[in-house]
């Protein structure tokens, strides 16, 4: 089957290595679809599987069993010209950046075209062009080392850029920059995803770096993946528990120390609920509710709003009387918000 509207298909896709005395599976049975025009991001610890996976797309590995898509076009099985083709319409990223020490800025920026025997004369307008888009205008003629690195991976985003690839491919792409370049980074990916219509695939271990930018999702562990969706609602509603731990570091939300400190797994004493609210009863007053209509009073130990794309999400810690928590919960979930019972503090 072909599905459409889809910039990368992974249908049914395995990958062993050959291994001393057997195989290791890096990839069991992948199935995704990166929506065309989308940011979709992948998720794992490391050796998850999450390389290996993006190697696919450009060909740079090639199934064991399944199939990989780009546009439409097999991966796997394309050679010669058909491959080039596809490899044109794929710019991949790196975290350390891949750039060449011996070449400048423009100089970088032009090898793939150079490749593709791009006529000279086009060359310089079209890195021009680059240049200016990822906002490197003053540093054309800086050699590599002379860089931050935040610099360095404008090049390499201009480079991945040059041949007008339908697709971008970036493989933790941030994990060597500090937090602030990490977010204008971001934002120039973001910025590329808009602009051009570039659909872009991202492999990261940062739940952050799926919240700020990424419109699409998935988790994978010892190469399967584990759960995919829209952003929103998997921040909103995790149901794999590997996507639960990698969301608590960054759903804002912590206990304050000295609850955390006392927080018992069995009753008895207070219960702890994470309440998430997500969507149009992000800002609803469902505590004052809980009050008002079953005469509950909750403790707010915590809480935290953010935005993942342009809608609010909130996530909020309170406590309730032990024997109230079980109807508390119900009357929450009723009300569509997501519940979770972290323990109990006397
Ligand atoms: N060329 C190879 N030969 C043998 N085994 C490999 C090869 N490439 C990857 N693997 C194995 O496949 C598994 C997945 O590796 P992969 O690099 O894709 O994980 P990852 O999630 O990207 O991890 P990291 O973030 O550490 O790079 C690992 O067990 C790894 O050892």
């Amino acid at each position: 089957m072909r599905m459409t509207g889809a910039a990368i298909t992974f249908e049914g896709l395995g990958k062993s290595f050959p291994k001393a005395g057997g195989q290791v599976t890096a990839l069991a049975d992948i199935t995704l679809s990166v929506p065309e025009g989308s940011i979709t991001g992948i998720i794992g610890r490391s050796g998850a599987g999450k390389s290996t996976l993006l190697r696919m797309v450009n060909g740079l590995e090639r199934p064991t069993t399944g199939r990989v898509t780009v546009s439409g076009r097999d991966v796997g099985t394309a050679t010669g010209s058909a491959l080039r083709a596809i490899r044109r319409d794929v710019g991949m990223i790196f975290q350390h950046f891949n750039l060449l020490a011996s070449r400048t800025v423009r100089g970088n920026i032009a090898l793939p075209l150079e490749v593709a025997g791009t006529p000279r004369g086009q060359i310089r307008a079209r890195v021009d062009q680059l240049i200016e888009q990822v906002g490197l205008g003053a540093l054309a003629d800086r050699y590599p080392a002379e860089l931050s690195g935040g610099q360095k991976q404008r090049v390499g985003i201009a480079r991945a850029l040059a041949t007008g690839p339908k697709v971008l491919l970036s493989d933790e792409a941030t994990s060597a920059l500090d937090p602030e370049t990490t977010q204008t980074v971001l934002d120039l990916l973001a910025q590329i995803n808009r602009d051009l219509g570039v659909s872009v695939l991202l492999i990261t271990h940062e739940m952050a770096v799926l919240r700020d930018i990424a419109s699409h999702m998935a988790v994978i562990e010892a190469g399967r993946i584990v759960e995919a969706g829209p952003t929103y609602d998997i921040f909103a509603r995790p149901e794999h528990a590997t996507t639960r731990r990698f969301l608590s570091g960054v759903t804002g939300a912590t206990l304050p120390a000295f609850v955390a400190a006392r927080l018992q797994t069995d009753p008895p004493g207070d219960q702890v609920i994470r309440v998430t609210f997500a969507g149009t009863h992000a800002t609803d007053p469902m505590l004052a509710r809980l009050a008002t209509d079953l005469g509950i009073s909750a403790n707010i130990l915590g809480g935290t709003i953010e935005e993942i794309g342009t809608r609010p999400f909130g996530n909020l810690l309170i406590s309730v009387p032990q024997d109230r928590g079980d109807q508390a919960r119900a009357f929450l979930e009723q009300h569509g918000l997501t519940t979770e019972v972290l323990g109990h503090v006397r």
